[in-house]
């Protein structure tokens, strides 16, 4: 790796993956190796060349802003319980963690949040392990195919990943499927985001610097604009719409699960547009159980990792614990 290269763009790449959804193996290492420089010096890409339509994308879009065009009590009746599903309120999370600027104004944005389904006789949350419970979902009536829009959306969500996941253990030198036993059972959150136009006022974001906890993030956004990914000078660079295309980035898990070989960048949202901003991030991480451990091929000779191994539930659990509001209120009534 070119350590100069590390953080120094000045726009988002875009990578067509068709290849990988055929069996073309030299067309499919071309782009795990054009994925694997964009992974290490930028973090940040958008992927183009997918096969999901983009009237699925859109009608995900719909359905969300009809969640948020409900009436404040139907959205506080899903509101997010002890599992990390459902709604957020407007200013419900502040992210304290970050170690790119100090935090003190809430977010300007509303969300929803949906996690792999976890059916309420399902052993995983009889045994009440964390995170593992049902989603939330609206009134059938007042949103009529809502959950079948977000669960088509999720399962095909869910097939790019396991593409990219393929993608990035070629991009390393390995076999395509061996990273695929820690993704037995992913975890995976779909967020619907809402942004109302802000204020320009200092230190004020609809999403405030931070970075992604998890594996991957794929994001779609509407054509508001707004996301702004920082380079290695400090400068924030745009990530404007693309139509058809997933911003796709790296998470902290990733970033530690390669010993840093690859980046997990600081990323925020500011939308003065003037217009309302909708997104929908899909954060694919793996199992619960998964034990993340510096891949060796990421550790070079004669060094040590860089980081201990760790249990993907546990560290899930630490950082959403740090970052939302609602938990500490929940810890605080001894309910979490
Ligand atoms: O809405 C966006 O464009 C970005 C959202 C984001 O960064 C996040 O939810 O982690
Ligand atoms: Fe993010």
């Amino acid at each position: 790796m070119n350590a100069n290269a590390r953080g120094d763009f000045s726009n988002i790449p875009v990578l067509d993956v068709s290849a990988l959804y055929g069996d073309d193996q030299d067309a499919i290492d071309a782009v795990a190796n054009t994925l694997r420089g964009y992974l290490e010096n930028i973090g940040f890409l958008y992927v183009v060349g997918h096969p999901i339509a983009q009237a699925n994308i859109e009608a995900v879009r719909e359905a969300s802003r009809a969640f948020f065009a409900l009436p404040e009590e139907d959205k506080l009746a899903l509101k997010i319980d002890k599992n990390f599903r459902g709604y957020l309120p407007f200013a419900g999370s502040t992210i304290v963690t970050s170690s790119v600027a100090t935090i003190s104004k809430p977010n300007q944005s509303e969300s929803i949040f949906f996690m792999h389904e976890v059916d309420a006789d399902d052993p995983r949350a009889q045994a009440g392990r964390p995170l593992q419970g049902p989603n939330q979902w609206p009134d059938e009536a007042k949103l009529p195919d809502f959950r079948q829009t977000i669960e088509r959306y999720v399962d095909e969500m869910t097939v790019l990943s396991r593409k990219m996941v393929g993608a990035i253990s070629t991009a390393l030198g390995l076999p395509a499927h061996s990273l695929d036993r820690h993704f037995d059972e992913p975890t995976t959150f779909l967020r619907l985001l809402h942004y109302p136009t802000q204020p320009a006022e200092e230190g004020l974001f609809g999403s405030a610097p931070h970075t992604d906890y998890g594996f991957i993030t794929l994001l779609a956004q509407d054509d508001v604009g707004g996301l702004e990914v920082k380079n290695k000078n400090g400068d924030w660079v745009p990530a404007p719409p693309i139509p058809n295309s997933f911003v796709m980035n790296v998470g902290d898990i990733l970033a530690r699960w390669s010993n840093d070989v690859f980046v997990s960048t600081p990323h925020r949202v500011i939308n003065r547009s003037g217009r309302e901003r909708y997104s929908q991030p899909f954060f694919f991480d793996p199992s619960m159980e998964a034990i993340i451990e510096a891949l060796p091929v990421c550790v070079p000779a004669g060094e040590q990792p860089k980081y201990a191994p760790i249990e993907y539930g546990e560290y899930l659990m630490e950082r959403i614990d740090k970052n939302y509001h609602y938990r500490k209120k929940l810890a605080a009534e001894g309910a979490a």
